[in-house]
């Protein structure tokens, strides 16, 4: 992946639908969304709370089967594979930054980031090297060898978006990425998120409430009620492959 990528698409989605059954009462949380992402571009999913803006980021990320509609990531139809292969899919392409930090307790900084690599069968030694690399990337070159209970809730949300990006993945999924940082750790997280997308040509889509990050986005959609209302693009318009 490279700058040349920049522009085309990474994601596009058609005929989202999803159904959340409570006891007998069926709601719909997504109903027909159409999506698209880009390469090189930060797209921000803005909503009230409960409009399906996670459910919508796990569709698009193999991470939960829609009803209805298709995926097609990285020009490949995400649904019609085996579920194993979509969980390879996740592996090799996507990084992921929630909510929570989701880190290992028992493991350092470094160890944290070492961990996803080993799963993509890097050697030991160059994961070691891109661990430190990356985590010198998110100022936290002083932090490498503490624990997720050492640090900071900005120092644990960088480790989390350092481990994401090692991966250096096409599709990166951001829920909420900010909402536990103060000011400043906030900032640096957008900045990096943006970074990926304008560096790598990762595709970035990110969930938030929180306007800053309007700031650093290309593209700003609005849902309510398990549809898109409104789809602004901020920047160039995109180059269609
Ligand atoms: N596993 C589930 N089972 C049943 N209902 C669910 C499940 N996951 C989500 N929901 C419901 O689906 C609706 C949409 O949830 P979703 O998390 O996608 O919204 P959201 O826009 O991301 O909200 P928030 O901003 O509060 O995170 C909510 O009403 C939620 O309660």
């Amino acid at each position: 992946m490279s700058q040349t990528h920049n522009g085309k698409m990474a994601l596009s989605a058609t005929g989202l639908g999803k159904s959340y059954k409570i006891g007998k009462v069926k709601q719909a949380v997504l109903k027909g969304v159409d999506f698209s992402a880009y390469h090189g571009q930060v797209t921000m999913v803005m909503g009230p709370s409960g409009s399906g803006k996670s459910t919508l980021i796990a569709a698009l990320s193999g991470l939960m089967k829609p009803d209805e509609g298709e995926v097609i990531a990285l020009g490949e139809n995400l649904w019609k594979k085996k579920r194993g292969k979509i969980d390879k899919f996740r592996l090799d392409h996507c990084g992921f930054i929630f909510q929570g930090f989701n880190l290992f307790p028992a493991l350092n900084a470094t160890q944290q980031v070492e961990q996803v690599l080993k799963y993509q069968k890097v050697s030991h030694s160059e994961a070691h090297r891109r661990a430190v690399e990356v985590l010198e990337a998110v100022s936290l070159g002083h932090r490498l060898k503490q624990k997720p209970s050492e640090l900071s809730g900005g120092e644990k949300q960088r480790v989390a978006i350092a481990r994401a990006l090692s991966k250096m993945p096409s599709l990166i999924f951001a829920d909420e990425p900010t909402s536990a940082l103060d000011s400043v750790s906030g900032q640096v997280v957008i900045k990096l998120l943006h970074q990926a997308a304008k560096e790598r040509g990762a595709a970035v889509v990110v969930v938030t409430h929180d306007p800053r990050l309007e700031a650093y986005a290309d593209r700003v959609i609005h849902m309510e009620d398990g549809k898109i209302l409104s789809d602004n693009m901020v920047s160039e318009p995109p180059v269609l492959a």
